[in-house]
């Protein structure tokens, strides 16, 4: 698909900045790949995501896995990602009935019409097409996600979201709930997903701190709701992944919290992040379950 007309047309007027912005987004390898990738992934962080996933082990896809929050969710990109991994998919309410497969979870009927579905193509959700026919729909998949992002977040199958601030008193409660009337008894995750990010303000001690604090909030996220390694039966069950500000306070954050309670934690730096951005992720595997 060529995005050239576009960026020519997109540019006029423009300052040079957002021009600049305009062209590297032309020549992003991963923008072209997720516009013309068959999945739809609505954002570019997705290649993230299956990238790492890919290089440790499908950690999403082990059979073990049954709820994941993925924290800082919009557009939904990694939500995307885990809830394929957990199998989510479109079926005709009929089939779903005739199947012999008690290892998928019937989710409620899918209100509007997957088009292209007959044809045996990628559906695409549209919810304002309701008709009789969509009612013969459901989602089926196994397993729980929770979506939380400031902002809301279009529909997912087998996706529950919360339009939360992660870092507000309440939201942890609220998390809970929702994993619990989802079917997790006791209330635990097996993948906790963090790509939240505040905006880079340029100020590197502001950048640090505000990076820090979603670092510590995961981490005493974990400390409350992580399955650990050992109820897991696997010693890297039990994971972690969380975007954080490339600094060597940041690795002192790794070194001083998640190595004393992972049995694995690694630095990853996806070929999929851009190499001029700061990010980079702590891939943190094998929860020990330490006290806070
Ligand atoms: C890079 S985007 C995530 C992209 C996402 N992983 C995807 O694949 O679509 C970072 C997100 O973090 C969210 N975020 C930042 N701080 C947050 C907070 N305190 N609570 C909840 N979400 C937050 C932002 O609203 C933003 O949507």
């Amino acid at each position: 698909m060529s995005l050239r007309p576009t960026l020519i047309r997109l540019a006029k007027g423009k300052t040079k900045s957002s021009t600049n912005w305009l062209a590297r987004q032309t020549n992003d390898y991963y923008v072209r790949q997720r516009l013309s990738d068959p999945a739809a992934f609505r954002s570019r962080s997705a290649y993230k995501l299956l990238e790492i996933n890919d290089q440790w082990d499908n950690f999403l896809a082990k059979p073990d896995v049954n709820a994941v929050v993925d924290l800082g969710a919009a557009p939904g990109g990694w939500s995307q990602v885990v809830a394929k991994s957990l199998g989510w998919h479109r079926a005709y309410a009929s089939d779903a009935l005739e199947s012999d497969d008690t290892s998928f979870v019937e989710e409620e009927p899918s209100y509007g019409t997957p088009r292209n579905a007959k044809a045996g193509r990628e559906s695409v959700f549209d919810p304002l097409a309701i008709d009789e026919e969509s009612l013969s729909y459901v989602a089926k998949g196994h397993g729980t996600i929770i979506a939380v992002d400031l902002l809301q977040m279009q529909h997912i199958d087998g996706v529950q979201t919360l339009a939360a601030d992660f870092l507000a008193p309440n939201t942890d409660a609220a998390i809970q709930r929702m994993l619990k009337a989802k079917g997790s008894q006791d209330g635990k995750v097996d993948v906790i997903l963090s790509d939240m990010a505040a905006n880079a303000s340029g100020h590197t001690t502001r950048d640090i701190e505000c990076s820090l604090r979603i670092c510590e909030a995961v981490l005493d996220f974990a400390h409350r709701h992580l399955r650990t390694a050992e109820s897991i039966g696997r010693k890297r069950g039990g994971v972690m992944l969380v975007k954080h500000f490339a600094h060597p306070e940041l690795d002192r954050f790794r070194v001083e919290h998640l190595v004393p309670n992972f049995n694995l934690v690694k630095y990853i730096k996806p070929g999929s992040s851009r190499a001029e951005s700061r990010e980079g992720y702590f891939l943190c595997m094998g929860w020990r379950g330490g006290s806070l």
